[in-house]
C-alpha cells in the first residue's frame, strides 16, 4: 500500500506548475479558468497579497482547490511577497473544511491523492516564510479552522460566525497535525476540551480562549487589521523571521516531514471504515435537509 502512496506523492509534488507574476498586479492562479477557485490580488504599494478563496458555495477543500492553493503559495514565495492575507469571497463562510465528497464512498486511491494534496498544501502554508494572516469573514469549521490556525495571526468578523475543530461531531477524528495547530494557539487543556466534544466557538468565545487574536465587525476592518499585523515585520530581517517561525512551528513541521506516509495510511484506513462512512453519510444527509 505504501508503494501506491509514495508514487502518488511523487506525481503530486511534480504537479505544482509555476508561472511568473508580472510584478505587483492582480493575477489568477494556475489554470486559465474563467471561474478561478482562488483570486490573488497583490497590493502594488505594500507587496502584500490578498488571497481570496472563491469556490462557492462554501469553499470546501477538495483536490483541485488544494492544488491551486499550493500553487498560489509557491508563486507568492517566488515573488518575495511581503505578506499573505487569507480570506473568502463568501459573505458567510470562510471555508466549510474538507470536502466530504472526497472521502464519502471514494476509492482508496482517490482518498490517498486527496489527503496527500492536503498534507502538502497545509505544510506549504504552515511553514512559509511569508507573514500570514487569516481574515476570517465567515464560519470556519474543521479544515476551515485548520486553514486559519495555519496562519500566524487570526482576525475574525464577529459576532455571528463560528470556528472550531468539530470532527468528533461527525464521527471522524482530527489528525495529530490539526491538534498541534490548535494546541499552539490555545494550549493543551483547551485543545482537549474543544476537540473531544467537537466544539464550535462563537467569535467571542474564540477570542477568549486565544483561538483568534482579534475581533472586528466587518471584512474591511479585518483586512485593515491584517495589513497592520503584516506591517509589524517591515523592519525585521526576513531570514531571521523565517527561521524563528520554523523553530516555533517545528513540532508540526517535524510531524509532517517524518510521519507523512503513516498519517496517510491511517487516514485512508479510518476514513474508509464503515463507521466513518456511516458518520459521513448521516452528516451529509443532515446538511442536505438543512439546505432544503
Ligand atoms: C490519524 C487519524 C486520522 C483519522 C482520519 C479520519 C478522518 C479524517 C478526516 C478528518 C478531518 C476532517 C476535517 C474536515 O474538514 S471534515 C468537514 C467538516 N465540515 C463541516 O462540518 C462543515 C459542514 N458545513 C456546514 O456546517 C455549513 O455548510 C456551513 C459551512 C456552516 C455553511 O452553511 P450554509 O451557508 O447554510 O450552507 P449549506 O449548509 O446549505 O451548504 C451549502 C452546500 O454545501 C454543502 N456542503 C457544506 N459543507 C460541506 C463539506 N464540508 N463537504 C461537502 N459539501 C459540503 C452542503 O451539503 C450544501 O450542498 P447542497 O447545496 O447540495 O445541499
Amino acid at each position: 500500500m505504501a508503494g501506491i502512496y509514495r508514487s502518488t506523492r511523487y506525481v503530486l509534488q511534480n504537479a505544482f506548475g509555476s508561472r511568473s507574476l508580472p510584478g505587483a498586479v492582480r493575477f489568477y492562479s494556475q489554470k486559465p479558468d474563467p471561474a478561478p477557485l482562488i483570486n490573488v490580488d497583490v497590493d502594488s504599494k505594500t507587496g502584500v497579497a490578498t488571497v481570496t478563496m472563491n469556490s462557492p458555495p462554501v469553499n470546501t477543500l477538495n483536490t483541485p482547490f488544494l492544488n491551486e492553493m499550493g500553487g498560489v503559495i509557491k508563486e507568492l514565495e517566488k515573488n518575495k511577497t511581503r505578506g499573505l492575507i487569507l480570506t473568502s469571497s463568501s459573505n458567510s463562510v470562510f471555508s466549510a473544511g474538507l470536502d466530504i465528497m472526497e472521502m464519502y464512498k471514494a476509492p482508496r486511491d482517490q482518498m490517498a491523492v486527496f489527503w496527500t494534496t492536503l498534507q502538502n498544501t497545509w505544510l506549504s502554508l504552515y511553514r512559509t516564510g511569508i507573514p500570514t494572516v487569516a481574515a476570517i469573514n465567515g464560519h470556519a469549521p474543521a479544515g476551515g479552522c485548520l486553514l486559519a490556525l495555519s496562519c500566524e495571526y487570526r482576525v475574525m468578523v464577529g459576532p455571528k460566525f463560528t470556528i472550531g475543530l468539530n470532527e468528533t461531531q461527525l464521527g471522524i477524528v482530527a489528525p495529530p497535525w490539526f491538534l498541534i495547530c490548535m494546541r499552539e494557539a490555545v494550549g493543551p487543556r483547551q485543545t482537549e476540551l474543544a476537540l473531544t466534544s467537537g466544539k464550535m466557538f462563537t467569535a467571542t468565545e474564540a477570542l477568549n480562549i486565544g483561538l483568534v487574536d482579534q475581533l472586528v465587525s466587518n471584512k474591511e476592518e479585518a483586512l485593515a487589521e491584517a495589513h497592520k499585523f503584516i506591517a509589524r515585520f517591515a523592519k525585521i530581517p526576513p531570514l531571521a523571521r523565517k527561521l524563528t517561525k520554523e523553530f516555533t512551528r517545528q513540532e508540526g513541521i517535524k510531524y509532517m516531514e517524518e510521519k507523512m506516509l503513516d498519517d496517510l495510511e491511517t487516514f485512508v484506513d479510518v476514513a474508509s471504515s464503515p463507521s466513518a462512512q456511516k458518520g459521513m453519510e448521516m452528516y451529509l444527509e443532515a446538511l442536505k435537509k438543512k439546505s432544503t
